[in-house]
């Protein structure tokens, strides 16, 4: 396949040497260097493109793709308030686009049980429930785009919460709890220095605490997934998550 890689940060460099190991051809990269390189023509080389760069840039990145009928894979975070205008403009325009909050493995095995536990604990209505996410400073969005996935799995399984509610912090952000209605989910954000990406879902009880919690050690299964994607989507057309890649039956 030959692959188009927008955004070429960290994700975009460990994306092109997968996709290389897994015998693709990376045909164009672009970053915020050579931007005005993303033209229609030189899309048109890639049979996928794979984007992994800023909410501010991601929305112009679809846009190049549909207009060039490049199928995209997003991996940005940060965006998801224009999840319905871009699927409307997708399914309109006869564009192909898939897009994940989390394209590793093991986050989507983690997505599937969180929705199976939130829906076993409204027997157990003494656990109040919290997400943590912690990720490297260099991040621009809070929540990250895995805990909003894990908190919308919570709220649709989970009766006594309605909506989640964020709150960033450096510091442990003691008291948050008080904050925070009883039908609100909290989801904490911390930010500390080289940490790709850590997810918690706690269940606190006066008596005991249920823990769920995924660490990732690396980015190396974000863009193995991501490749995955790309490869998946060749000949489909539509908006796709990455939840129809995985299709967990269970
Ligand atoms: N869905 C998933 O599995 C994962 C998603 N992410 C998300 O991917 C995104 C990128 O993450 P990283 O690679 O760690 O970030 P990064 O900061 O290392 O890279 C961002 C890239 O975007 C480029 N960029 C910035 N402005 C641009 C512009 N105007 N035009 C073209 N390129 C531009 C930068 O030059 C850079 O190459 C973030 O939104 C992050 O949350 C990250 C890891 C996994
Ligand atoms: O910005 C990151 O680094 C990551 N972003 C994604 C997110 O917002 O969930 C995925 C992963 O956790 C790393």
């Amino acid at each position: 396949m030959k692959i188009a890689i927008l955004g070429y940060g960290k994700m975009g460099k460990i994306i092109e040497k997968i996709a290389q190991d897994r015998k693709h051809e990376i045909v164009l990269k672009i970053d915020v260097t050579n931007k005005d390189e993303l033209t229609t023509e030189n899309l048109r080389k890639a049979d996928v493109a794979i984007e992994f760069s800023t909410p501010d840039t991601v929305l112009d990145h679809i846009e190049a793709c549909f207009e060039a009928k490049v199928p995209i894979i997003v991996g940005t975070t940060g965006w998801y308030g224009q999840l319905q205008n871009v699927k409307n403009d997708c399914e309109g325009t006869g564009s192909t686009l898939l897009y994940g909050s989390n394209f590793s493995v093991g986050v989507n095995v983690f997505f599937h049980v969180n929705k199976i536990l939130a829906k076993l604990m409204n027997n157990y209505p003494y656990y109040d429930v919290q997400v943590e996410e912690i990720h490297h400073t260099q991040k621009l969005d809070s929540p990250s785009g895995t805990a909003i996935t894990i908190a919308e799995g919570i709220v649709e399984g989970l009766d006594r919460k309605k909506e989640w509610v964020n709150i960033l912090t450096t510091d442990g952000n003691e008291g948050a709890d008080d904050m925070v209605k009883a039908d609100q989910l909290l989801i904490e954000s911390l930010r500390i220095e080289n940490v790709p990406g850590t997810h918690t879902v706690v269940y606190d009880s006066e008596v005991d605490s249920i823990e769920f919690k995924h660490t990732a050690h690396n980015r190396n299964g974000f863009a193995l997934g991501a490749v995955l994607a790309a490869e998946w989507v060749q000949g489909k057309k539509g908006f796709y998550s990455v939840k129809d890649m995985f299709n967990f039956s269970l």
